[in-house]
């Protein structure tokens, strides 16, 4: 049987995923702009977000959120972090008892701190909850590109059913049973993509992107491990992985905030001029507090933390790292 699939979200990486699992499954993706909704049942394209970009014909586009979800046997939310509490609960009298619902956004809820699986679940108890994440730019799984991705949720029977849902022959998806290490992993890299965008804009070199992506693993780490994530899930594709992915790509938003930052833009000026979501910037401030809350050293979010909101510049969250003492690669700094 083929399971039908309710996504909720039209931007870029919601659009993407329903064109990917529409070539397994029933799927309908929910866009609050009614132009949008018209444009993919008509063109099968979305070119606002994915420009150039042909979706799967089959993918049908409702305005109703109602009619997403009230016969979908998986829910997926495709909205940024700041607005899934919001739609879900728009969402829920429509939807059924007991049907999983997939988180995709990649950021923290900046009024409780709380992580997207965990409002999921207070909003809709009972249902089980997941995360697809992993170094997933979206611009490019449209044209064709291979990539793999992960699904966290912790009953392994509803994963491996979902696996073959998202999957297909280029999109790899695996499955992992940590959700807590996923979900923070994917959250907290984008703090990272903005150090090495700032780094790169302000033509730091190579050298210093390594050094930010590498002890940004460290950083992002020990958070993880204090929040109730494995340590071994840092070092795989929804850590490292997109870590890595997001840090090194122009196609990344977030490294993009830092690139403008880096070449001397306001914050302000670059939110202003950008129509897709940064989850970083609100996501540093969480982790600020949690790093205070978990009592963990996170040099690198707190020199970011403060360029974006206190003012600083890129030369001094510079001066601030290198006057880091330098200890074992153990340890903080
Ligand atoms: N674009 C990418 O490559 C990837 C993005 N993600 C994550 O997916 C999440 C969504 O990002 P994108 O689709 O890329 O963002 P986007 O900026 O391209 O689109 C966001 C969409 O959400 C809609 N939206 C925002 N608030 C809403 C509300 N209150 N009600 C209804 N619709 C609302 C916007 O209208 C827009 O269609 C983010 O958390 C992002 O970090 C994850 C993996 C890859
Ligand atoms: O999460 C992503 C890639 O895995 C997308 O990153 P950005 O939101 O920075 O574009």
């Amino acid at each position: 049987m083929k399971l039908k699939v309710g996504l909720l979200g039209g931007g870029s990486w919601g659009t993407t995923v329903a064109s990917l699992t529409a070539k397994n499954s029933p799927t309908i993706i929910w866009a609050r702009n009614p132009k949008t909704v018209q444009e993919i049942n008509e063109y099968h394209t979305n070119k606002k977000y994915l420009p150039n970009a042909k979706l799967t014909s089959s993918l049908k586009a409702s305005n109703s959120i109602k009619e997403t979800v009230e016969n979908a046997d998986v829910i997926v939310m495709g909205v940024p972090s700041q607005s899934l509490r919001k739609v879900l609960e728009e969402a829920k009298p429509h939807i059924r008892p007991w049907v999983p619902i997939i988180n995709l956004a990649k950021g923290l809820e900046i009024s409780t701190k709380m992580r997207m699986t965990e409002v999921i679940k207070e909003i809709m108890p009972g249902h089980p909850t997941g995360v697809l994440t992993g170094p997933n730019l979206a611009k490019e799984i449209h044209f064709g590109k291979a990539a793999a991705a992960v699904i966290a949720m912790v009953d392994n029977t509803i994963a491996k059913r979902l696996q073959s849902v998202f999957s297909s022959g280029l999109f790899r998806v695996y499955t992992n049973n940590d959700v807590i290490g996923c979900e923070l992993g994917g959250a907290l890299k984008n703090i990272y993509a903005i150090a090495t965008g700032m780094g790169d804009g302000a033509n730091a070199g190579d050298n210093t992107r390594s050094a930010l992506i590498t002890r940004g693993l460290a950083e992002l780490t020990r958070l993880g491990i204090a929040m109730g994530g494995k340590k071994s899930t840092f070092s795989g594709l929804a850590g490292m992985g997109d870590l890595v992915a997001t840090c090194s790509s122009s196609k990344s938003r977030n490294h993009h905030v830092g690139f403008q930052i880096g070449q001397g833009k306001s914050l302000e000026q670059i939110i202003d001029e950008m129509n897709e979501v940064a989850e970083g910037v609100k996501t540093t401030k969480v982790v600020m507090e949690l790093a205070k809350e978990y009592k963990i050293d996170m040099p690198i979010t707190e020199e970011i933390y403060k360029v974006l909101y206190k003012g600083n510049s890129v030369n001094d969250a510079f001066k601030g790292l290198i006057q880091y003492e330098v200890g074992s690669e153990k340890e903080p700094g």
